[in-house]
Formats: structure tokens, sequence, C-alpha cells
């Protein structure tokens, strides 16, 4: 079973918290997602590996540690997920970035796949799948079954917000899939909407709403 992070750091919370907020506007919900990115990619990437390099400081010679050079690919889900991207890149600068295009039909609430472009070398990569809402979890789920299909084998899943259904869900179609969020919210609406969530992620962050 996928283990569930909630990253309860105060920054992020706090943070988080002008992120729900209905007055915070584009430009300032942009900002402060990417920034959230960021300090999730700082606890995401705790267990990667180092390896002892030799180095000389001015003083001296000693053995310093360095990533062990595991290759690293992040996978927004658009649209939402570009918010995030740039944030996590600021700290794993040397990552690729592979797209999948998802919509969820608002009648269905089924994903549809619409986009797909990912590094050559899948196989070989730590997988970061990122979507700031995990809702009924039909994307992440269309998503990582479609790195799978493509050879994906080592993926995490990252977001701001999830609700119990969707973490639920997800656990159940990919249990080998660990889950980073900031937030366990309490439930879905009836249209599928995170409660108390943000409101609609992709519309907040490119004010197409
Ligand atoms: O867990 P689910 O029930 O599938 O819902 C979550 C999905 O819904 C949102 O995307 P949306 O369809 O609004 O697309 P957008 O990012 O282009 O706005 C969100 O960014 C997730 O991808
Ligand atoms: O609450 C929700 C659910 C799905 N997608 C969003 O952007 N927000
Ligand atoms: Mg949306």
């Amino acid at each position: 079973m996928g283990k569930v992070h909630v990253f309860d750091h105060p920054l992020i919370q706090h943070k988080l918290s002008y992120i729900r907020d209905q007055k915070t506007g584009t430009k300032e919900f942009r900002e402060l997602v990417d920034e959230v990115g960021m300090l999730m990619a700082y606890e995401v990437t705790r267990d990667f590996e180092t390896t002892d390099v030799e180095i000389e400081t001015p003083v001296t010679k000693m053995k310093a540690q360095r990533l062990s050079g595991k290759k690293l690919a992040l996978i927004p889900i658009l649209r939402a997920g570009l918010g995030m991207t740039d944030g996590i890149m600021k700290l794993v600068p040397a990552a690729r970035v592979g797209h999948v295009g998802l919509y969820r039909d608002p009648e269905t609430l089924e994903a549809v796949e619409y986009f797909v472009k990912l590094p050559q070398d899948i196989e070989e990569r730590e997988i970061i799948v990122v979507d700031p809402m995990l809702a009924t979890g039909a994307s992440a789920i269309e998503a990582i079954q479609s790195l799978k299909n493509r050879g994906a084998n080592k993926i995490r899943f990252m977001g701001l917000i999830a609700a119990p259904e969707g973490v639920k869900a997800l656990q159940e179609a990919h249990d080998d899939v660990d889950i980073y969020i900031a937030a366990l919210d309490e439930k879905l609406d009836d249209h599928a909407y995170i409660i108390p969530g943000l409101g609609d992620a992709g519309d907040r962050l490119f004010g197409t709403k």
C-alpha cells in the first residue's frame, strides 16, 4: 500500500492558508503555489541517495556528499500541475519534465487524456507526478497508468490538497505509489470538488474564470 505523507511544516501550512483564501488573486496564488512546490520538493526528495565525493575547500581536502545521480522526471498533469513544477525545478534543476494532459469531464468525472510527452528514458527515471488536486483520484490514476504503460516504474505523487476519496482510490489503483500532500481535507461535494479545498486550481492559476 502506498504511504501517505502529509506535510505539516508551518511554512507550508501558512502559505496554504493564503492559497485556499478566495481573496487571493491570480498573481499571488501562482507565486504561493510555486513556493509551496519548492518547499514540498525539499521533503519529497529526503530519501534520495548521496555518494561521497572528494573535494578541496580553500583550507583542505574533504569527503562531501552529492546526489548519486539518480535520474529524476517531473510529470505535471496539465494544466494545474504546471503551477508547482517550476518551484520543484528550483531545487532539482537537472530534472527532466514530461507532460500528461488530462481534463476531468464535468458530467462523468472521468479523466480524458489529450496530450502525453515524456523523456525517452522514462523507465530509468525516478518519477514525481505533480498535480495540486487529488479529488476523486481519476486524473492521477489515469496519468500514472499512462506512465506505466510507457515503462515508468518508480513513481510518487505530489499534490497540495487531497480528499480521502481520492487517496483511497489512488492507493487501490496503484499500491506502489507513495502520496505526498500538504493537506488531507474533509470530503468531496456533489460536483466532486474538494471541501474545503481551494476551488478550481487550474482556473485560479491561469485566471480562466
Ligand atoms: O481527482 P480528480 O477528480 O480527477 O480531479 C482532480 C483533477 O481536476 C483538476 O484538473 P481539471 O480537470 O480541472 O483540469 P485543469 O487542470 O486543466 O483545470 C485537477 O488539476 C486535477 O487534475
Ligand atoms: O476541488 C477540486 C477538484 C478538482 N479539481 C480542482 O481544481 N479542484
Ligand atoms: Mg481545472
